[in-house]
């Protein structure tokens, strides 16, 4: 078998494989066209190409029947699939067979080449490293915990994707684990090793988030001493994590559309285009078709988002995972607070696993912080359990952050630091005043008024925070 450099298109349109084989052999690559997967499957039988780029809809056989077939040789065979959005919605709930790149049509040409380099570049360096480990030994390490069900549809959909820089849309309430699963997909793709940055969209206020994300040139805005990168240049090469994408304001929505579809940006107040090569893994607890549907985000980037999407379930949906996840964060938080890990008596233990935990598994960690921090004897009974949990019939997102903080405050003085409110403070500050200004949709004078501050007291402590 030979293992040649070349592309192969494949397309029973002939007018698309003659511009595809144009512009790819102008970019000085060796292309070959193929008019319909059958064919390709024959030469497959003596040759091997660096990758395939295939239509989905064609009269034999299909892309995705291609890519299953494919994937039966060569699991790591770079696969890129175009067709239009509409198509792919319906087309991608059906796949199962393995990683691939996507292509939006219509396409523009340098769109096509560039993709094309970057999965050559990606298969020559398959071929120089060993193939990865298991999929389940990988997906421990990624420290996400869960046996049911509804959590192995999950590790399905990671082991899928994996191997791939196609962007992602993952859905479910807060707290159920969207950004370790988003981590999880940046540390299986070939980004590995390259950064991971995560932000929180909707924790910043909008004045202030379009510079978080493309930076912003020196004396671009008064306060701007110092020219800054934003978190898209941070990311560059590897995967920048768009936590709560639904609340994000109509302008900086369709920034955020320019820089997916042309990969370049302008800092704030820069005049010179920025390039970038950053995956974008977004997430959402909104129904995001709602949002399209009242005109509140732009719908041609919501199909550029939700090429793929990950759903997570919420924790009500697998309480069989609760006693897992309980033992987890109890060995945890007796390391953080290092003191002796405490057990639940198996009451206890029932009684979480009926709970609706509104909060998720961010509420079933504090919960277990609290057991943790509060229990006076080894085993947690339901006396230690938080009020909140105790009457709640419907549970609701409990009060414990005094806990929170005195854990905070404990692991510091163990890690024996001293001067601990020198940094406590702002951060104290800085959360209060994010909120604050989230609430009131970024208008200062009323988060002042919220908050107890002055005016000027708030913007100048917007001024160190962001400086
Ligand atoms: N399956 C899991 N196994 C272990 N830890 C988990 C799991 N799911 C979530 N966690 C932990 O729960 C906390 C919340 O998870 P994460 O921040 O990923 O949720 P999220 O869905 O992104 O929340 P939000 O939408 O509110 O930002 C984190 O500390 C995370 O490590």
């Amino acid at each position: 078998m030979n293992q040649s450099e070349s592309i192969w298109v494949v397309d029973d349109d002939q007018s698309i494989r003659w511009v595809l084989e144009r512009a790819l052999t102008r970019a000085n690559m060796e292309v070959r066209c193929f008019e319909s997967a059958s064919d390709l499957l024959r030469a497959l039988k003596r040759d091997q190409p660096a990758a395939i780029i295939s239509d989905i809809r064609m009269p034999d056989i299909d892309g995705f029947e291609l890519l299953a077939r494919v994937r039966e040789q060569y699991v790591d065979l770079p696969f890129i699939i175009m067709t239009a959005h509409s198509d792919m919605d319906s087309a991608v709930s059906a796949y199962e067979s393995g990683a691939f790149e996507y292509l939006p049509k219509p396409f523009d040409i340098n769109e096509a080449i560039e993709l094309a380099r970057r999965v050559l570049e990606h298969s020559k360096s398959l071929q120089e490293t060993t193939p990865a480990v298991s999929e389940d030994k990988d997906l421990n390490q990624s420290g996400i915990i869960g046996k049911s069900v509804a959590m192995q549809g999950v590790f399905r959909a990671i082991g899928r994707l994996s191997k791939s820089s196609i962007s992602v849309l993952i859905t479910g309430e807060s707290g159920t684990g969207k950004e370790l699963v988003s981590a999880a997909l940046h540390e299986h793709s070939p980004r590995a090793g390259k950064p991971f940055i995560a932000i929180n969209t909707a924790a910043i206020p909008k004045e202030l988030l379009e510079s978080e994300l493309f930076g912003h040139e020196k004396g671009a805005f008064t306060g701007a001493h110092a020219l800054r990168k934003g978190r898209f240049e941070q990311a560059n090469h590897g995967t920048l994590f768009l936590d709560e994408i639904g609340d994000m304001s109509a302008d900086l929505q369709t920034r955020l559309l320019r820089v997916l579809s042309d990969g370049k940006f302008y800092r704030v107040g820069g005049h010179v285009p920025i390039d970038v090569d950053v995956r974008v893994i977004a997430a959402t607890h909104q129904d995001l078709e709602d949002r399209v549907r009242d005109g509140l985000f732009r719908e041609d980037l919501f199909h550029r988002l939700n090429v793929i999407r990950v759903q997570i379930p919420p924790l009500r949906e697998r309480s069989t995972d609760i006693p897992l996840l309980l033992g987890h964060f109890l060995q945890r938080a007796a390391e953080d607070l290092q003191v002796e890990r405490k057990t639940l008596l198996p009451e206890v233990s029932d009684f979480l696993q009926t709970l609706s935990w509104p909060g998720n598994v961010r509420q079933l960690e504090n919960v277990s912080r609290w057991m943790t921090v509060m229990a006076s004897g080894r085993e947690i009974t339901m006396d230690d359990l938080p009020p909140e949990l105790m009457d709640a019939e419907e549970s609701q997102p409990i009060g414990d952050w005094r806990a929170l903080l005195t854990h905070e405050i404990q692991q510091r003085l163990n890690a024996g630091e001293s001067r601990i409110l020198d940094d406590l403070t702002p951060e104290f500050e800085r959360l209060a005043l994010e909120v604050a200004l989230q609430q009131t949709a970024g208008r200062k004078k009323e988060a002042a008024d919220l908050l107890g501050w002055g005016r000027n007291t708030l913007t100048r402590k917007l001024k160190d925070i962001y400086p």
